[in-house]
């Protein structure tokens, strides 16, 4: 690790067996640094590889994936490390709340038994003050009367507090970072905009970075510094959060923020990207965007686009037209809309 990266991800593959003895590339070649105490969105469709990047990263990838490349945290190689080095790493340097995230509660613990745990297995400390930790760690996710409710099995817990249980779980460490996939999927708005909340004071209060695994870009309108576009498996775009939304290089970027209502579009039919992302195991050769890209041209069907700079410092794009795309590039959707 350097000073000012806590996580540096190289030419990460993962690769899952497929049908018929074969392996399915779903995860191609991502690199990706993330900075102390930033907030970095990962952003794609369904599909794209996002969870299983931060599977990678904590070495938690389903039985039978191949995971190559590298992976650093806080210095440590993780791709290829053994099970105890990983479990030295998880909770301490980097966490997951994973997007089945209340099943991370077990249903037989109370609550505070599960962060004196979490924390006991990190740190030599008493139970005693394992468990004053616990209750601060609850009363800092917002759970009222946390002595009290620390004592409480998560059953007993309103699904609002759980997914808040689940943060602390995932924070009671204060590692280098936390990736948080899909954190607001199954909540309405109102406790949507909660979540993050919390999430952005906590990382705030710690210094830990966060990552957002999210397929959601009006999720990450406004609590993102920067952002990672992802298609296929593969680096679309990446950049500041604000020059990303203000304007995108790569047409795939443009046509997910075409996609967002703005002001004044209520009411109004939204432009939408056309056609549907490719299955990892039936991947078109080249630019796996090209059958749905409005600026497709012949190369781009056989020369798969690698990440170059663009206009911004550290505004990288993996598109051969991206200088061809027009701004604003909503136009090239609505006509495409059927
Ligand atoms: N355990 C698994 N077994 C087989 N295939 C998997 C498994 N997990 C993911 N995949 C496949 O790998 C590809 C990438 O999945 P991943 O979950 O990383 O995508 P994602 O971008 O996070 O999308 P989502 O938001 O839907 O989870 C998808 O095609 C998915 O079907």
């Amino acid at each position: 690790m350097n000073g000012d990266t806590v996580l540096s991800v190289r030419d990460l593959h993962v690769t899952l067996p497929g049908p018929g003895g074969g392996t399915v590339p779903v995860v191609r070649g991502l690199s990706f640094d993330v900075s102390p105490g930033e907030t970095l969105a990962l952003v794609g469709e369904s599909g794209a590889g996002k969870s299983l990047t931060a599977r990678a990263v904590v070495g938690m990838t389903p039985h039978g994936a191949t995971v190559t490349g590298s992976v650093r945290l806080a210095g440590t190689e993780v791709v290829g490390a053994s099970p105890s080095t990983m479990r030295s790493l998880r909770g301490r340097r980097v966490s997951l709340i994973p997007q089945d995230a209340l099943s991370v509660l077990s249903p037989v613990h109370t609550v505070g038994g599960q962060l004196v745990r979490a924390l006991r297995s990190v740190r030599r400390i008493s139970r005693a003050q394992a468990w004053e930790r616990a209750v601060a760690a609850l009363e800092r996710v917002g759970i009222p009367d946390a002595a009290r409710r620390a004592r409480a099995y998560p059953h007993e817990f309103s699904g609002g507090m759980r997914q808040r249980a689940v943060i602390a779980m995932a924070m009671v460490n204060e590692p280098d970072v936390v990736f948080a996939d899909e954190p607001t999927t199954a909540l309405d708005p109102r406790m949507q905009a909660r979540v993050l909340q919390l999430l952005a004071e906590l990382r705030a209060a710690t210094g830990t970075a966060l990552v957002l695994v999210t397929h959601d870009l009006e999720v990450v309108r406004g609590h993102a510094d920067r952002v990672l576009v992802m298609y296929a498996g593969r680096h679309v775009e990446s950049g500041g959060a604000r020059e990303v939304f203000a304007a995108p290089r790569a047409p795939y970027t443009a046509g997910l923020l075409a996609s967002l209502p703005t002001q004044g579009s209520e009411g109004r039919r939204l432009p939408s990207i056309g056609g549907t992302p490719p299955s990892p195991s039936a991947l078109p050769s080249g630019c796996a965007f090209a059958p749905r890209c409005p600026l497709a041209e012949e190369s781009c069907d056989t020369v798969e686009p690698e990440p170059e700079p663009a206009t911004a410092p550290g505004h990288l794009v993996s598109c051969r037209r991206w200088q061809d795309l027009p701004v604003p590039a909503r136009g090239l959707f609505i006509e495409r809309t059927p």
